[in-house]
């Protein structure tokens, strides 16, 4: 069954409304975002999740020391990579932090995605499909799923879908790119960046509903 992701959380209440509307994955940002949070309430988001639930953390990191430091802090299960790093980082991340999964976003809308996801198939644990925007993630937009359906259809590795994504358009997305997972930050919140327990309830069904009978 499609996995959920539910990224931005930026409060332990939010984490824990997660879990209980039956999220897979709750991400917190620590790259340049409205959702970003200090390190110390992500080590205390990572600490109130249960077992089976995964921790991850959204970065952009200039160095491979920065991505190293924070998986110290806060001791996530995955990082999300978000960024230009370049499959050599991810090369020396999985030597030197062992165990921890790193998903590397591949933006869709500038060109050459499919040869771009081919390049990290071999060093990342799994490709997420974001739509290009200014700040590279949380944009609210969708992008072409004919390109996230293409690279689906190319590569070996589990593939998480993200960008625009809501209640409403979800079954559809999820019909048509047919993704491992799928990412949602600012379709499931209701004003002040919170998580709305609706919303995320509605995301979560039509996601995981969307190939029944299919
Ligand atoms: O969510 C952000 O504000 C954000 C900003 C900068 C880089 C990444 C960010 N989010 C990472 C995610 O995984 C989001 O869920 C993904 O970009 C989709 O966001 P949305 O289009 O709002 O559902």
């Amino acid at each position: 069954m499609i996995k959920v992701k539910i990224c931005g959380v930026r409060t332990v209440d939010d984490a824990l409304k997660c879990v209980e509307c039956g999220a897979d994955a709750v991400g917190m940002l620590l790259a340049p975002s409205p959702r970003r949070i200090p390190i110390e309430r992500a080590r205390d988001i990572e600490k109130s999740l249960p077992p089976f639930v995964t921790s991850v953390i959204v970065l952009m990191p200039a160095t491979v020391e920065e991505a190293i430091e924070a998986v110290h802090e806060i001791g996530p299960d995955a990082i999300q990579l978000q960024g230009d790093e370049s499959p050599e980082m991810l090369e020396e991340m999985r030597r030197e932090i062992p165990g921890v999964r790193l998903i590397k976003a591949v933006h869709v809308g500038s060109g050459g995605e499919v040869e771009k996801a081919r390049m990290y198939e071999g060093v990342a644990d799994a490709i997420l499909l974001d739509t290009m925007s200014p700040n590279r993630g949380g944009s609210g937009k969708t992008h072409d799923w004919a390109v996230s359906a293409k690279v689906v259809d190319s590569i070996r590795k589990p593939v998480v879908l993200a960008g625009g994504l809501r209640p409403e358009n979800v079954a559809e997305a999820v019909r048509m790119v047919r993704p491992y997972a799928v990412d949602v930050a600012s379709g499931v919140e209701s004003p002040g960046l919170v998580k709305d327990v609706e919303l995320m309830r509605e995301f979560i069904r039509n996601a995981k509903e969307a190939l029944d009978g299919r």
